[in-house]
């Protein structure tokens, strides 16, 4: 007999979010695969980004479930299951790019023998080691985002516009960071306003409306 596939790395169920009795999204139910990107498309305020901001635990939702690889998540399940790189990517004004990694690493691990070295060397960030993140620019301070992304363990990678204040080097970056994670096992949600950056791999679309438009 084969063996039963295993559960997607995320499952929602009938989730639903409001902000003062106004729904901002849902109910919605959807998963993404191992291997799966899902592309989340909307207009400005569709709730793309709470949408992400729920699922990595930060808002709670008025109804709905999460499983994450088959389990309900939870604060220790999804800080092992769920890389989340927001608008705000977590990192500290006053400490080098370097610091912050290792801060960060230190916080939620790391990579199997992956050095942060590499990392900074992949999103172009070599030489910034030392440069304290508040004089790095804004797509500077997205790739040192995306470096923490790569050091990451978690399959589940949610990425919200992570094409924002990015050349178009930074583009083809993210897009072969997100390839290369599929190819890996991994999947990933992500927001963005225009189709135009797509990542080449096997892509979903979710297109978000305020329930109330
Ligand atoms: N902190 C907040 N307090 C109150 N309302 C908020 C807050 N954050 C977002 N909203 C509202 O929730 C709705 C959804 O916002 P959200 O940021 O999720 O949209 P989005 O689809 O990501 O938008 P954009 O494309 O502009 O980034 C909007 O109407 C917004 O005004």
């Amino acid at each position: 007999m084969p063996a039963a596939a295993p559960p997607p790395l995320l499952a929602v169920f009938d989730l639903a979010f409001s902000r003062d009795e106004t729904p901002i999204f849902g109910p919605l139910s959807l998963h993404v695969g191992a291997g799966e990107a899902l592309l989340v498309q909307g207009d400005n305020g569709a709730g793309k980004t709470t949408l992400l901001r729920v699922l990595a635990g930060l808002l709670r939702p008025d109804s709905g479930t999460v499983m994450l690889a088959g389990q309900p998540a939870h604060p220790t399940l999804r800080a092992q299951q769920i890389a989340y790189l927001g608008h705000l990517p977590g990192l500290k004004a006053d400490l080098s790019a370097l610091h912050n990694l290792q801060y960060l690493c230190g916080l939620h691990g790391r990579r199997a023998r992956l050095q942060i070295d590499t990392a900074l060397a992949l999103v172009g960030l070599t030489g910034f080691e030392d440069a304290p993140l508040r004089t790095l620019s804004a797509g500077q301070k997205k790739r040192l985002g995306l470096a923490r992304l790569w050091l990451s363990p978690a399959p589940l990678w949610l990425l919200d516009e992570p094409y924002a204040n990015l050349d178009l080097e930074g583009i083809q970056l993210v897009n072969r960071m997100v390839q290369a994670h599929l190819e890996a096992g991994g999947a990933a949600m992500i927001t963005t306003h225009g189709a135009y950056a797509a990542p080449p791999v096997r892509t979903r679309l979710l297109v978000l409306k305020r329930p109330d438009a």
